[in-house]
């Protein structure tokens, strides 16, 4: 049975769905994790077709959001759909490619060898092995066992795994960290070739100059958000020559409204 609270959170999130469809809405948030709350009553939107980078210190609650609305997190209060449907349905799991931070592959199997049984366990078509190790630059290293593979090439199978089946929806855990400027130019190129074919990336990081990369960011702190804008958008607002003087420049607005609220003078 569902609370009122809940149950207005998921009016609000539907309301979303009928007039501009977003590819994820959140609404009301609320997450606790070893019994400290980590999400703070989130809303936020994920328009379809974009970029849009989730970017905040590290312990913020980035995982835990992406946890959230692959739908594999439990949840204290609020709602989150996913392209149409309530985080973590069946109907999804074909539908939203996932990349955890640590790489899921089968390390004593070559890079094939493992594409091909995902591809067998997702029913996705026979081509799409070697279809996806080309996107992700792999296409030399499909009969290489990914045990013997560098750790930027070990998440790439992650990465051309996760683009098995064509999934509509790509949630991508800092899908660079540890990769070369070359190599991190060119994932985001390729992220950047999927939006521009209809997919929607919701990318976390916490490196902030991948933020101009992006077509919309949210920009987290501590469990809530602090920005839910586009990268120009967000400069144009704060005055901020780049996204991580913006970042400061909200925190320090954040830090003068909690001392307002806590005593009634902003200092
Ligand atoms: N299994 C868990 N049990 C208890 N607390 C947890 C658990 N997992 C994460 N946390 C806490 O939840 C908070 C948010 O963690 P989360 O992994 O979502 O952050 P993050 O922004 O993704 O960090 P990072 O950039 O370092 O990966 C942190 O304070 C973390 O310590």
């Amino acid at each position: 049975m569902m609370n009122s609270k809940a149950a207005k959170a998921a009016k609000a999130a539907q309301a979303d769905q009928a007039d501009h469809p977003p590819a994820v809405a959140v609404r009301g948030l609320r997450v606790v994790r070893g019994g400290r709350p980590v999400l703070h009553e989130l809303d936020l939107t994920v328009p379809a077709g974009s970029v849009t980078g989730l970017l905040g210190p590290s312990g913020c609650g980035k995982t835990t959001l992406l946890r959230s609305v692959v739908g594999v997190q439990r949840i204290s209060a609020g709602a989150v759909t996913v392209l149409g449907q309530p985080a973590g349905s069946t109907g999804l799991r074909s539908r939203v490619g996932y990349v955890t931070q640590a790489p899921s592959v089968y390390t004593d199997l070559t890079v094939g060898e493992n594409l091909r049984y995902f591809a067998e366990v997702l029913g996705a078509p026979r081509t799409d092995p070697a279809r996806v190790a080309e996107q992700v630059g792999l296409g030399d290293r499909l009969e290489q066992a990914v045990g013997s593979l560098s750790g930027g090439q070990r998440a790439r199978v992650s990465l051309a795994a996760a683009l098995l089946g064509a999934p509509e929806l790509l949630i991508l855990d800092e899908p660079t960290v540890g990769l070369d400027p070359v190599l991190r130019r060119d994932l985001w190129d390729l992220f950047h070739q999927l939006a521009a074919t209809g997919t929607t990336l919701l990318i976390s990081s916490h490196v902030m100059d991948e933020a101009t990369r992006c077509t919309r960011l949210l920009l987290m702190r501590e469990g809530r958000l602090l920005a839910d804008d586009t990268p120009a958008a967000l400069l144009a607002a704060t005055g901020a020559a780049d996204v991580e003087a913006a970042f400061l420049h909200l925190v320090g607005a954040t830090a003068l409204t909690a001392t307002a609220d806590n005593d009634g003078t902003a200092r």
